[in-house]
């Protein structure tokens, strides 16, 4: 017999934190964590690196369900094999996360990718991050998240981020790539990206990172009514 293991979902649109967040969450909790737009990201990747239409959703199908992809963690980041190949960093990029967000709007590749996702629930717990985590995938989460923040806070983030490795980037660009993929993720017919109806919406623009944290560890304690699951 399995037992019941709780999940916390975060959604919301490209750069607005969730990453952060569940990575803080779940090392608070020592719980898993499930960084799904990762698994978009690597199709996307096999896609590129096999030659498959990313329009063809019967070539793709076939590829998200056989995926050969492992997660690995080492410490505070997650190692991405895919057959073999070390991609942690090329699937960061911009252009695998736009890739990513065309593939991601095709009914049958969600399908096929679904209980990949949901193989990430077991004990102690799952927190999960992504667009459709308390919509789809977890409909039945105990604690749903919805962060946001403005367009131009989030690109500002994005920038900073790149800068800090090294790369030059240009607002502007990074502001459009943004709005396009927001529009894409919005408004595609399957799983579009939109807060629960019992999702408790952040809006991060304001906010810190500590501050997002403690308002979300706050929500937590109240929802699971206890505080005795939070790692010292
Ligand atoms: N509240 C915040 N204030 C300032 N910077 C933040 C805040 N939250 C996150 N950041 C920074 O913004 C950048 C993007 O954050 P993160 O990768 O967590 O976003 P994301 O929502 O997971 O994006 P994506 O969906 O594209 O993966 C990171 O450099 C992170 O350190
Ligand atoms: N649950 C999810 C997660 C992600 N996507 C799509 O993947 C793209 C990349 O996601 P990142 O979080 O890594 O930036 C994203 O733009 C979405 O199109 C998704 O559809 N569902």
């Amino acid at each position: 017999m399995s037992t019941h293991a709780p999940v916390i979902t975060v959604d919301g649109p490209s750069g607005a934190g969730k990453g952060t967040l569940c990575m803080l969450l779940a090392e608070k909790l020592g719980w898993n964590l499930l960084d799904s737009g990762a698994i978009y990201r690597v199709l996307a990747l096999a896609a590129i690196h096999h030659g498959v239409d990313i329009a063809s959703e019967d070539a793709l199908v076939p590829l998200a369900a056989h995926l050969d992809v492992q997660f690995i963690a080492e410490g505070e980041l997650v190692k991405v094999i895919l057959e073999g190949e070390d991609v942690s960093n090329t699937l960061r990029t911009e252009d695998v996360g736009n890739t990513a967000s065309k593939v991601a709007a095709l009914p049958r590749v969600r399908e096929a990718l679904l209980r990949r996702q949901r193989a990430f629930s077991h004990a102690p717990g799952l927190v999960a991050d992504g667009r459709d985590m308390g919509t789809v995938v977890f409909p039945s989460a105990e604690v749903k998240f919805f962060l946001d923040a403005s367009a131009e806070e989030r690109a500002n983030r994005r920038m900073n981020q790149l800068q800090q490795k090294g790369l030059d980037v240009n607002f502007d660009s990074l502001l459009s790539e943004i709005q396009e993929r927001d529009d894409r993720d919005r408004n595609r017919s399957v799983a579009p990206l939109r807060p629960a109806g019992d999702a408790l919406v952040l809006d991060s623009t304001d906010m810190s990172i500590e501050q997002v944290t403690a308002q979300a560890l706050a929500y937590i304690e109240q929802k699971l009514d206890t505080k005795s699951l939070f790692a010292e």
